[in-house]
Protein backbone atom coordinates (compact mmCIF):
# COMPACT_ATOMS: atom_id res chain seq x y z
CA UNK A 1 0.00 0.00 0.00
CA UNK A 2 1.83 3.53 -0.94
CA UNK A 3 2.25 5.41 2.05
CA UNK A 4 -0.33 8.48 0.78
CA UNK A 5 -3.54 7.16 -0.40
CA UNK A 6 -5.16 8.69 -3.25
CA UNK A 7 -7.25 11.45 -2.77
CA UNK A 8 -10.74 11.60 -2.06
CA UNK A 9 -12.06 14.92 -3.86
CA UNK A 10 -14.25 16.76 -1.46
CA UNK A 11 -15.86 20.28 -2.91
CA UNK A 12 -14.89 23.66 -0.85
CA UNK A 13 -18.68 24.78 -1.09
CA UNK A 14 -19.45 21.71 1.04
CA UNK A 15 -17.08 22.97 3.77
CA UNK A 16 -19.08 26.06 3.73
CA UNK A 17 -22.69 24.46 3.95
CA UNK A 18 -21.59 22.11 6.63
CA UNK A 19 -20.23 25.40 8.67
CA UNK A 20 -23.52 26.78 8.17
CA UNK A 21 -25.55 24.22 9.50
CA UNK A 22 -23.20 23.69 12.26
CA UNK A 23 -24.15 27.40 13.24
CA UNK A 24 -27.74 27.33 12.70
CA UNK A 25 -28.15 23.90 14.61
CA UNK A 26 -25.97 25.15 17.60
CA UNK A 27 -25.04 21.58 18.76
CA UNK A 28 -24.74 20.92 22.56
CA UNK A 29 -21.30 19.51 22.54
CA UNK A 30 -20.83 17.84 25.74
CA UNK A 31 -16.99 17.39 26.93
CA UNK A 32 -15.43 14.89 29.00
CA UNK A 33 -12.14 16.30 28.72
CA UNK A 34 -8.70 17.01 30.77
CA UNK A 35 -8.51 19.41 33.35
CA UNK A 36 -5.95 21.56 31.54
CA UNK A 37 -7.97 22.32 28.65
CA UNK A 38 -11.67 22.59 29.80
CA UNK A 39 -12.23 26.15 29.87
CA UNK A 40 -10.31 27.13 26.45
CA UNK A 41 -12.40 24.09 25.51
CA UNK A 42 -15.36 25.81 26.03
CA UNK A 43 -14.42 29.08 24.89
CA UNK A 44 -13.99 27.51 21.46
CA UNK A 45 -16.71 25.75 21.08
CA UNK A 46 -18.80 28.76 22.30
CA UNK A 47 -17.01 31.49 19.81
CA UNK A 48 -17.31 28.95 16.77
CA UNK A 49 -21.54 29.03 16.80
CA UNK A 50 -21.64 25.41 19.04
CA UNK A 51 -22.29 25.39 22.97
CA UNK A 52 -20.88 23.28 25.28
CA UNK A 53 -21.48 21.22 28.29
CA UNK A 54 -18.85 20.18 30.98
CA UNK A 55 -20.42 17.13 32.75
CA UNK A 56 -18.49 14.63 33.68
CA UNK A 57 -19.72 13.22 36.85
CA UNK A 58 -20.65 9.58 37.24
CA UNK A 59 -24.45 9.47 38.04
CA UNK A 60 -24.55 12.14 35.29
CA UNK A 61 -22.91 12.00 32.09
CA UNK A 62 -24.65 9.16 30.86
CA UNK A 63 -27.92 10.85 31.21
CA UNK A 64 -26.57 13.58 29.41
CA UNK A 65 -24.98 11.62 26.50
CA UNK A 66 -28.51 10.42 25.66
CA UNK A 67 -29.73 14.17 24.89
CA UNK A 68 -26.60 15.68 24.32
CA UNK A 69 -26.15 16.38 20.34
CA UNK A 70 -22.41 15.08 20.67
CA UNK A 71 -19.86 13.50 22.93
CA UNK A 72 -16.25 14.47 22.91
CA UNK A 73 -14.01 11.88 25.34
CA UNK A 74 -10.24 13.35 26.17
CA UNK A 75 -8.10 11.11 27.79
CA UNK A 76 -5.90 13.79 28.68
CA UNK A 77 -5.67 14.19 32.63
CA UNK A 78 -8.29 10.71 33.11
CA UNK A 79 -8.39 10.07 36.92
CA UNK A 80 -10.51 7.12 38.39
CA UNK A 81 -13.71 9.13 38.29
CA UNK A 82 -13.04 11.00 35.16
CA UNK A 83 -13.05 7.11 33.82
CA UNK A 84 -16.26 5.85 35.31
CA UNK A 85 -18.06 8.95 33.83
CA UNK A 86 -16.31 7.82 30.54
CA UNK A 87 -17.64 4.64 30.38
CA UNK A 88 -21.00 5.87 31.63
CA UNK A 89 -21.27 8.34 28.71
CA UNK A 90 -20.01 5.96 25.95
CA UNK A 91 -22.17 3.12 26.69
CA UNK A 92 -25.05 5.77 26.77
CA UNK A 93 -24.17 7.34 24.04
CA UNK A 94 -23.32 4.15 22.07
CA UNK A 95 -27.29 3.31 23.07
CA UNK A 96 -28.30 6.76 21.99
CA UNK A 97 -26.62 6.95 18.36
CA UNK A 98 -24.85 9.91 19.73
CA UNK A 99 -21.82 10.53 17.89
CA UNK A 100 -18.32 10.52 20.12
CA UNK A 101 -15.09 11.53 19.42
CA UNK A 102 -12.53 10.07 21.22
CA UNK A 103 -8.99 11.66 21.61
CA UNK A 104 -6.55 9.23 23.03
CA UNK A 105 -4.31 12.18 24.45
CA UNK A 106 -0.30 10.87 25.70
CA UNK A 107 -0.86 7.02 25.24
CA UNK A 108 2.31 5.19 24.85
CA UNK A 109 4.17 4.41 28.01
CA UNK A 110 1.18 5.75 30.29
CA UNK A 111 -0.38 2.02 31.16
CA UNK A 112 -3.84 3.64 32.55
CA UNK A 113 -4.56 5.94 29.26
CA UNK A 114 -3.37 2.97 26.88
CA UNK A 115 -5.30 0.45 28.23
CA UNK A 116 -8.62 2.58 28.66
CA UNK A 117 -7.87 4.22 24.54
CA UNK A 118 -8.07 0.76 23.20
CA UNK A 119 -11.18 -0.15 25.31
CA UNK A 120 -12.88 2.93 23.51
CA UNK A 121 -11.16 2.39 20.00
CA UNK A 122 -13.04 -1.40 20.44
CA UNK A 123 -16.40 0.37 20.83
CA UNK A 124 -17.19 2.52 17.99
CA UNK A 125 -16.45 5.66 18.78
CA UNK A 126 -17.56 8.44 15.34
CA UNK A 127 -13.99 9.70 15.29
CA UNK A 128 -10.83 8.98 16.55
CA UNK A 129 -8.82 12.15 16.79
CA UNK A 130 -4.83 12.57 17.74
CA UNK A 131 -1.65 13.44 17.14
CA UNK A 132 0.61 11.17 14.67
CA UNK A 133 2.10 9.46 17.87
CA UNK A 134 -1.49 8.77 19.56
CA UNK A 135 -2.62 7.44 16.35
CA UNK A 136 0.35 4.81 15.75
CA UNK A 137 0.29 3.63 19.12
CA UNK A 138 -3.86 2.79 18.60
CA UNK A 139 -3.17 1.12 15.41
CA UNK A 140 -0.23 -0.91 17.42
CA UNK A 141 2.64 0.15 15.49
CA UNK A 142 4.17 2.90 17.59
CA UNK A 143 5.35 3.67 21.24
CA UNK A 144 4.23 7.19 22.09
CA UNK A 145 5.50 10.16 21.91
CA UNK A 146 6.53 12.93 24.15
CA UNK A 147 4.17 13.48 27.15
CA UNK A 148 0.92 15.63 25.04
CA UNK A 149 3.39 15.76 22.22
CA UNK A 150 4.19 14.22 18.97
CA UNK A 151 7.31 12.69 17.71
CA UNK A 152 6.27 11.43 14.75
CA UNK A 153 5.03 12.57 11.49
CA UNK A 154 1.80 12.93 10.10
CA UNK A 155 3.16 11.18 6.83
CA UNK A 156 4.63 8.39 9.21
CA UNK A 157 1.28 7.77 11.27
CA UNK A 158 -0.73 7.70 7.45
CA UNK A 159 -0.63 3.89 7.04
CA UNK A 160 -1.52 3.07 10.56
CA UNK A 161 -4.60 5.76 10.42
CA UNK A 162 -6.03 4.00 7.79
CA UNK A 163 -5.79 0.51 9.28
CA UNK A 164 -7.33 1.93 12.33
CA UNK A 165 -9.83 3.14 10.82
CA UNK A 166 -11.07 0.67 8.70
CA UNK A 167 -10.74 -1.93 11.95
CA UNK A 168 -12.74 0.61 13.98
CA UNK A 169 -15.34 1.79 11.67
CA UNK A 170 -14.53 5.21 13.41
CA UNK A 171 -12.87 8.72 11.01
CA UNK A 172 -9.60 8.75 12.20
CA UNK A 173 -7.73 12.31 12.21
CA UNK A 174 -4.45 12.86 12.36
CA UNK A 175 -3.07 16.62 13.22
CA UNK A 176 0.01 18.28 12.09
CA UNK A 177 1.52 20.43 10.22
CA UNK A 178 -1.01 19.32 7.39
CA UNK A 179 -3.96 17.33 8.60
CA UNK A 180 -4.96 14.06 7.80
CA UNK A 181 -8.47 12.37 7.50
CA UNK A 182 -9.28 9.30 6.49
CA UNK A 183 -12.21 6.42 7.15
CA UNK A 184 -9.42 3.66 5.45
CA UNK A 185 -11.07 3.75 2.03
CA UNK A 186 -11.21 7.79 1.48
CA UNK A 187 -8.41 10.27 3.03
CA UNK A 188 -8.43 14.18 2.60
CA UNK A 189 -5.19 16.73 3.59
CA UNK A 190 -6.35 19.66 5.24
CA UNK A 191 -3.35 22.29 4.94
CA UNK A 192 -3.28 25.76 6.51
CA UNK A 193 -3.52 26.36 10.67
CA UNK A 194 -0.64 27.52 12.53
CA UNK A 195 2.70 26.80 14.53
CA UNK A 196 0.79 28.80 17.58
CA UNK A 197 -1.72 26.08 17.76
CA UNK A 198 1.43 24.07 19.34
CA UNK A 199 2.42 26.80 21.67
CA UNK A 200 -1.10 27.53 23.46
CA UNK A 201 -2.39 24.54 25.58
CA UNK A 202 -5.14 22.66 24.15
CA UNK A 203 -4.76 23.29 20.40
CA UNK A 204 -5.55 19.10 19.73
CA UNK A 205 -8.07 19.36 22.55
CA UNK A 206 -10.00 21.62 21.49
CA UNK A 207 -9.81 20.28 18.04
CA UNK A 208 -11.28 17.30 19.08
CA UNK A 209 -14.32 19.52 20.50
CA UNK A 210 -14.80 21.14 17.05
CA UNK A 211 -15.04 17.94 15.31
CA UNK A 212 -17.96 16.61 17.78
CA UNK A 213 -19.57 19.90 17.06
CA UNK A 214 -19.85 19.47 13.38
CA UNK A 215 -20.68 15.82 13.54
CA UNK A 216 -24.68 16.75 13.66
CA UNK A 217 -23.84 18.64 10.66
CA UNK A 218 -23.20 16.59 7.90
CA UNK A 219 -24.68 12.51 7.47
CA UNK A 220 -21.22 11.57 6.27
CA UNK A 221 -18.72 11.83 9.85
CA UNK A 222 -15.42 11.97 7.29
CA UNK A 223 -16.89 15.60 5.34
CA UNK A 224 -18.25 16.82 8.60
CA UNK A 225 -14.53 16.37 10.06
CA UNK A 226 -12.65 17.45 7.49
CA UNK A 227 -15.04 20.47 7.43
CA UNK A 228 -14.15 20.62 11.14
CA UNK A 229 -10.45 20.83 10.85
CA UNK A 230 -10.75 23.35 7.39
CA UNK A 231 -12.79 25.79 9.73
CA UNK A 232 -10.21 25.37 12.27
CA UNK A 233 -7.20 25.62 9.75
CA UNK A 234 -8.63 28.99 8.47
CA UNK A 235 -9.45 30.54 11.68
CA UNK A 236 -6.22 29.96 13.21
CA UNK A 237 -4.37 30.94 9.83
CA UNK A 238 -6.51 34.15 10.23
CA UNK A 239 -5.24 34.65 13.99
CA UNK A 240 -2.08 34.42 13.49
CA UNK A 241 -2.06 37.09 11.06
CA UNK A 242 -3.46 39.24 13.61
CA UNK A 243 -1.28 38.09 16.70
CA UNK A 244 2.64 38.86 18.02
CA UNK A 245 2.84 35.36 19.91
CA UNK A 246 0.88 32.90 21.71
CA UNK A 247 -0.55 35.51 24.06
CA UNK A 248 -2.36 37.41 22.12
CA UNK A 249 -2.57 34.24 19.51
CA UNK A 250 -5.42 33.10 22.09
CA UNK A 251 -7.71 35.76 21.70
CA UNK A 252 -7.40 36.26 18.30
CA UNK A 253 -8.34 32.52 17.37
CA UNK A 254 -11.46 33.14 19.38
CA UNK A 255 -12.42 36.33 17.29
CA UNK A 256 -11.78 34.50 14.26
CA UNK A 257 -13.51 31.26 15.14
CA UNK A 258 -16.48 33.84 15.33
CA UNK A 259 -15.72 35.62 12.44
CA UNK A 260 -15.03 32.98 9.81
CA UNK A 261 -18.06 32.85 7.67
CA UNK A 262 -18.83 29.86 5.48
CA UNK A 263 -17.82 32.02 2.09
CA UNK A 264 -14.45 32.98 3.74
CA UNK A 265 -14.07 29.52 4.35
CA UNK A 266 -15.04 28.02 0.42
CA UNK A 267 -12.69 30.60 -0.36
CA UNK A 268 -9.58 29.84 1.18
CA UNK A 269 -9.30 26.40 2.87
CA UNK A 270 -6.91 24.38 0.88
CA UNK A 271 -7.47 20.23 0.73
CA UNK A 272 -5.84 17.53 -1.19
N1 LIG B 1 3.33 23.34 12.20
C1 LIG B 1 2.00 23.55 12.13
N2 LIG B 1 1.50 24.40 11.20
C2 LIG B 1 0.18 24.63 11.12
N3 LIG B 1 -0.75 24.04 11.93
C3 LIG B 1 -0.31 23.17 12.85
C4 LIG B 1 1.07 22.87 13.00
N4 LIG B 1 1.22 21.96 14.00
C5 LIG B 1 -0.04 21.70 14.45
N5 LIG B 1 -0.95 22.42 13.77
C6 LIG B 1 -2.40 22.45 14.00
O1 LIG B 1 -2.58 22.51 15.39
C7 LIG B 1 -3.76 21.81 15.79
C8 LIG B 1 -3.41 20.86 16.92
O2 LIG B 1 -2.59 19.84 16.39
P1 LIG B 1 -1.50 19.09 17.29
O3 LIG B 1 -0.93 18.02 16.40
O4 LIG B 1 -0.60 20.04 17.94
O5 LIG B 1 -2.46 18.39 18.37
P2 LIG B 1 -2.11 17.65 19.71
O6 LIG B 1 -0.67 17.23 19.73
O7 LIG B 1 -3.12 16.61 19.93
O8 LIG B 1 -2.34 18.84 20.74
P3 LIG B 1 -2.71 18.84 22.33
O9 LIG B 1 -1.48 19.34 22.99
O10 LIG B 1 -3.87 19.73 22.51
O11 LIG B 1 -3.01 17.44 22.73
C9 LIG B 1 -4.31 21.18 14.52
O12 LIG B 1 -5.33 22.01 14.00
C10 LIG B 1 -3.12 21.20 13.55
O13 LIG B 1 -3.54 21.33 12.20
C1 LIG C 1 -0.51 19.64 29.00
C2 LIG C 1 -1.44 18.54 29.20
N1 LIG C 1 -1.18 17.53 30.09
C3 LIG C 1 -2.15 16.62 30.13
S1 LIG C 1 -3.45 16.94 29.10
C4 LIG C 1 -2.70 18.38 28.58
C5 LIG C 1 -3.34 19.29 27.59
C6 LIG C 1 -2.78 19.18 26.24
O1 LIG C 1 -2.94 17.95 25.64
MG1 LIG D 1 -3.56 15.88 21.81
Amino acid sequence: MPAIAPSYFLDPGVLAETLDSMRAGAPLVQCLTNAVVTNFTANVLLAAGASAAMVDFPGESGDFAALASSVLVNLGTPGSEQRASMREAVAAATAAHTPWVLDPVAIGALRIRTSLAHEFAAASPTVIRGNPSEILVLAGSGGGGRGVESTDSVTAAAHAARQLALRTGAVVAVSGPTDLITDGRRSVHVHGGSPMLTRITGGGCALGAICAAFLPAHPDPLVATVSAHAFYSAAATRAEAMSLGPGSFAPAFLDALHLLSPEQLRATAVLS
